[in-house]
C-alpha cells in the first residue's frame, strides 16, 4: 500500500516520473553497472528507485525530451500529402504535432489534416497550422501518431498518464496504422509495475466502480488535478482512477476488458492489438538512433547474453 502511495504521489507530480519508468537494464533484469554505462547512460535499478524528483528535474527531462524530439522528427517522415493523421496526446505527441506543422508549413506536405484526440492536440495544431478536422467528418484514418508510458516487447501499451487515453484509443484503433512513440525509459517487460492503470469513470458511478476495480485485485486512488482541489477532469467530464496491480499484470489483453466491462467505466489505458509500430528513441553515448521495439529488444538481449558470458 506505502509503494502505491508512493506510486501515486510521484504519478500526479504532473508526470514527471521518467526518472521512475523501467529502463532498458530493468528490461531483462541486468544489474551490472556497465551495462547501464554501456546502453547510453542508463540508470541501474537500485538508483532508478532511490532517485528524487529534484535530481531528475535537473537531468533527466533534458535527455528525455532530446529523445522524443528525435522520434517525432521521425514519425512525420511517414506522412504522405493527402493523408488523414490522428494527432495524439502528451509531450511526444505534441512533438510530432509541431514536427508536423514545420512540414506543412515549409510546403513539403500538401492536404493533410489531423485529428485531434483531446483539447491539447487541437490547440496545438491550430498554433502549429496544421488543420484540423472533427472525427465524425472522416470515414478512415490513415496514420495516427500517439504516445505511451509503458510499452511492452509484445506492443502492448498502457496509456492515459495525461487522461487522454479514451479518444487515443478511439483513433488509434481506428486508424489504418498506429505508430506510437517512445523513448527507451518507456520499454518495459511487464506493464504496470511502475504505471497505474488509468481508468476514466463517470463520476455518478465511481463508487462502485471502485469497488469492482478492487475486486479485480487493484488498488485505486482518484487523480488529484495539480492546480485545483480535486479530481482530474477529462475532456468529457469524467474522473480518472489509476489503478495499481500489486500482483503483475500477466495478462495485459485480458485485464483491459475486464475493467472494460465494469458497468461505469468508460475506457482504461490498457491498449492491446491495436499498435502496427512502436518506435522507439535510444541514446548510446552521443548517439540517438531511432529503432522498431523489436530490434530494440533485440539488442537488449544480445547485450545481456554477452555479459552474462563474460
Ligand atoms: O493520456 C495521455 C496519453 O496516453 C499519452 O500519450 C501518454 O501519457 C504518454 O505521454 P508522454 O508522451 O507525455 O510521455
Amino acid at each position: 500500500m506505502a509503494a502505491a502511495a508512493t506510486m501515486q504521489a510521484s504519478f500526479v507530480s504532473d508526470r514527471l516520473i521518467s526518472f521512475k519508468k523501467s529502463t532498458a537494464g530493468e528490461l531483462f533484469g541486468l544489474k551490472t553497472v556497465k551495462f547501464s554505462s554501456e546502453m547510453g547512460g542508463l540508470r541501474r535499478p537500485s538508483q532508478r528507485k532511490n532517485i528524487t524528483l529534484a535530481s531528475s528535474q535537473a537531468t533527466e527531462p533534458l535527455l528525455q525530451n532530446t529523445l522524443k524530439r528525435a522520434v517525432a522528427k521521425r514519425a512525420v517522415e511517414l506522412v504522405k500529402p493527402g493523408m488523414v493523421i490522428g494527432l495524439g496526446t502528451g509531450s511526444t505527441a505534441s512533438l510530432a504535432i509541431e514536427e508536423l506543422g514545420k512540414l506543412i508549413q515549409q510546403g513539403k506536405l500538401k492536404d493533410v489534416v489531423g485529428v485531434g484526440t483531446s483539447y491539447q492536440s487541437r490547440v496545438l495544431a491550430r498554433q502549429f497550422g496544421v488543420k484540423t478536422v472533427d472525427l465524425n467528418d472522416v470515414i478512415h484514418i490513415d496514420i495516427a501518431f500517439d504516445g505511451a508510458d509503458e510499452v511492452d516487447p509484445s506492443m502492448n501499451i498502457l496509456k492515459g498518464g495525461g487522461a487522454a487515453h479514451t479518444m487515443g484509443k478511439v483513433i488509434d484503433t481506428m486508424a489504418k496504422k498506429s505508430v506510437i512513440l517512445v523513448d527507451q525509459s518507456k520499454v518495459v517487460f511487464e506493464l504496470g509495475q511502475i504505471f497505474p492503470v488509468p481508468v476514466e469513470v463517470l463520476p455518478p458511478a465511481i463508487s462502485p466502480v471502485l469497488r469492482q476495480l478492487v475486486a479485480l485485485g487493484g488498488v485505486p486512488e482518484i487523480r488529484s488535478a495539480l492546480r485545483k482541489d480535486g479530481p482530474v477532469i477529462t475532456d468529457f467530464g469524467n474522473m480518472v482512477v489509476d489503478v495499481s496491480f500489486p500482483e503483475g499484470i500477466k495478462d495485459p489483453a485480458a485485464l483491459e476488458k475486464r475493467i472494460k466491462l465494469i458497468p461505469g467505466v468508460v475506457e482504461n489505458g490498457l491498449v492491446t492489438g491495436v499498435a502496427s509500430s512502436v518506435l522507439v528513441a535510444t541514446q548510446d553515448g552521443d548517439d540517438i538512433t531511432i529503432v522498431e521495439l523489436d530490434e530494440f529488444v533485440k539488442s537488449l538481449k544480445s547485450v545481456k547474453e554477452a555479459y552474462s558470458k563474460a
